[in-house]
């Protein structure tokens, strides 16, 4: 698989209307425009339903939030693993913690995307869980401690020993393996703040999503890589 150029910022759309049906599609225009002028990479993570006409309409790199750990079937309601990569997913997000995860399901999400060509960031909640994910050997592992998702605080700033200590547990088992930081991510400072401490990019969402003016708050958050 082709590795992805970093840092990277990837935007999870979650389930907010700011970033669902039509507004979905020009927020992924806002961050490939960005991209372009910044020159980092963005991805983004919209809902299933708008996957499609994002990868029709733009170049982006599109992550799915979540696949089911199923096979082809009689499943009614999930996501499907082979579904998502036709409709143009490069990646996806595992184990968000909105969504969690038994270890046995990451693992096989882990491998099924491998095998698919497309690359997984496993979501971590402190550097326990980052060690353990680590040893699944996915691309990306995000760290992003619960109580401050959707909060403000940013992690790199109110946390730091988290965003290090990951940094360190994950490139000890296997330094391949990209760290990414999420959770009241925001400005330049903040984005600044992760790279220093060893991250390649960040995992955000409220503080763009919600923003009154995404580009202006894109073009911040990468004002200072
Ligand atoms: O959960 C997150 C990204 O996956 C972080 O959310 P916020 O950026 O809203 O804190």
């Amino acid at each position: 698989m082709s590795k992805v150029k970093t840092p990277i910022v990837i935007l999870n759309f979650k389930t907010y209307l700011e970033s669902s049906g039509e507004k979905a599609l020009e927020l992924a225009k806002t961050l490939e425009s960005v991209s372009y002028e910044s020159g980092i990479t963005m991805a983004v993570a919209p809902q299933t339903a708008d996957i499609f006409r994002i990868n029709d309409e733009t170049n982006i790199p599109i992550l799915a939030q979540h696949i089911d750990p199923i096979s082809p079937g009689g499943h009614t309601g999930s996501n499907l693993l082979e579904c998502l990569v036709e409709a143009g997913i490069n990646g996806t997000l595992i184990n968000h913690s909105e969504i969690q995860m038994k270890l046995a399901d990451i693992d096989k999400i882990i491998k099924g995307s491998k095998s698919r060509d497309i690359f997984s960031v496993v979501c971590t909640n402190n550097i326990e869980s980052s060690r353990a994910a680590a040893t699944l050997n996915p691309e990306f592992v995000a760290v992003e401690p619960p109580e401050l998702i959707g909060s403000g605080v940013p992690v790199s700033q109110a946390e730091p020993e988290v965003v290090e200590g990951t940094v360190n547990e994950v490139k000890r088992i296997n330094k391949n393996i990209d760290v990414l930081c999420g959770a009241g991510i925001s400005t330049g400072d903040d984005m600044e703040a992760a790279i220093e401490l060893g991250a390649s990019g960040v995992l955000l969402a409220s503080g763009i999503v919600l923003a009154k003016d995404p580009k202006e708050a894109l073009l911040d958050l990468v004002s200072k890589v």
